[in-house]
């Protein structure tokens, strides 16, 4: 294989400002080249500005970036043939119809994809005459995402690829993404929806306030702590210190809110029978027993505190 002396992407401890506000705050982040990468945090974390950074169209105030071993500003000429861009909004004018946006774009680049395969793909066969500003929030994602895929990039930026899109579109985008992939292309995308980082990316990097609060894999994020969780509903205000007295110390047991009790730790079937048995000797129901794996939100209320849903 080729030798690969550089990442995809390669943020050191980038700050940004806009006026007295930073908004990325000393953010270090790696892309390996062909991976997946979901950049995961609540709405103002900073993932524009960081990624808008990443595409050159903003200078850091601090700090570095490398997209494929170069400076996004000053080699812009170099990467716009390697890298595809799908901007949060478009940044299309609203009289451009979608098909003289593809032809266009098609016209800048090298060896571009056909528009015919990408309308094809994207579904968007309906829509080619109609002006951007008439599309559907849906027909303008898949139209951007278009844009950013017909020079047959190696990275691809895709900020909030599936913001405001119903579930199918969002699949549709979900499985070019997993496409984009498998042909070796580097994806990067913003996300606020967990299960979407979960689900897509190699890589998730969790950013709050401007900074990295946790990277890893899905799995690697999620495993330790506490892994499963149990939870279910009864009437409020059982005594919990039976239970606890039962389960032994290495597992939380809460009632939060009011009537809804959960169990955390490494659960076992024992623990379940002894959460029935505890049930049983009150003579209440667990109404909506479930077990879950811990997720990114749960490891993301951990390390701040918050949700990440606003
Ligand atoms: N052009 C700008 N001028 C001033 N402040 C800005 C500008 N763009 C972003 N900000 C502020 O910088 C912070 C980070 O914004 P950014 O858009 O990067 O976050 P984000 O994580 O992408 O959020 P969202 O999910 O809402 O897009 C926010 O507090 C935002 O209000």
């Amino acid at each position: 294989m080729e030798a690969m002396p550089y990442a995809a992407v390669e943020v050191v401890d980038l700050v940004k400002r806009y006026g007295r506000r930073t908004a990325v705050d000393g953010l270090t982040l790696r892309v390996e080249r062909g991976s997946v990468t979901a950049v995961l945090g609540p709405n103002g974390a900073g993932k524009t500005t960081t990624i808008e950074t990443c595409e050159g169209y903003r200078s850091p105030d601090a700090g570095t970036v490398r997209v494929l071993g170069l400076d996004p500003v000053r080699d812009a000429t170099a990467l716009r043939p390697k890298v595809g861009v799908m901007l949060q909004g478009g940044g299309i004018p609203n009289a451009v119809r979608p098909m003289e946006a593809l032809r266009h774009a098609a016209a800048l680049h090298a060896d571009p994809l056909p528009p015919g395969l990408l309308v094809e793909r994207l579904g968007l066969g309906s829509s080619l005459r109609t002006p951007y500003k008439r599309l559907s929030g849906g027909q303008q994602q898949r139209l951007s995402l278009a844009l950013a895929l017909i020079g047959r990039p190696e990275l691809v930026f895709l900020d909030e690829p599936s913001a405001g899109l119903d579930p199918q579109a969002r699949a549709v985008i979900g499985d070019l993404v997993l496409e984009l992939r498998r042909s070796g292309v580097t994806v990067v995308l913003t996300t606020h929806l967990i299960d979407e980082a979960e689900r897509l990316a190699d890589e998730v990097v969790v950013i709050d306030a401007g900074r990295v609060v946790a990277s890893g894999s899905p799995a690697g994020l999620t495993a330790g702590g506490a892994q499963t969780r149990l939870s279910f509903t009864a009437p409020a205000g059982l005594p919990l210190d039976d239970l606890r007295r039962v389960l032994g110390s290495g597992l939380a047991c809460e009632e939060r809110p009011a009537g809804t009790y959960r169990v955390e730790g490494p659960l076992t079937p024992s623990v379940l029978v002894s959460v029935a048995r505890w049930c049983e000797a009150r003579g209440v129901m667990p109404e909506g027993l479930t077990v879950s794996r811990r997720t990114l939100e749960d490891v993301f209320l951990e390390l701040t505190g918050r949700e990440l849903r606003g």
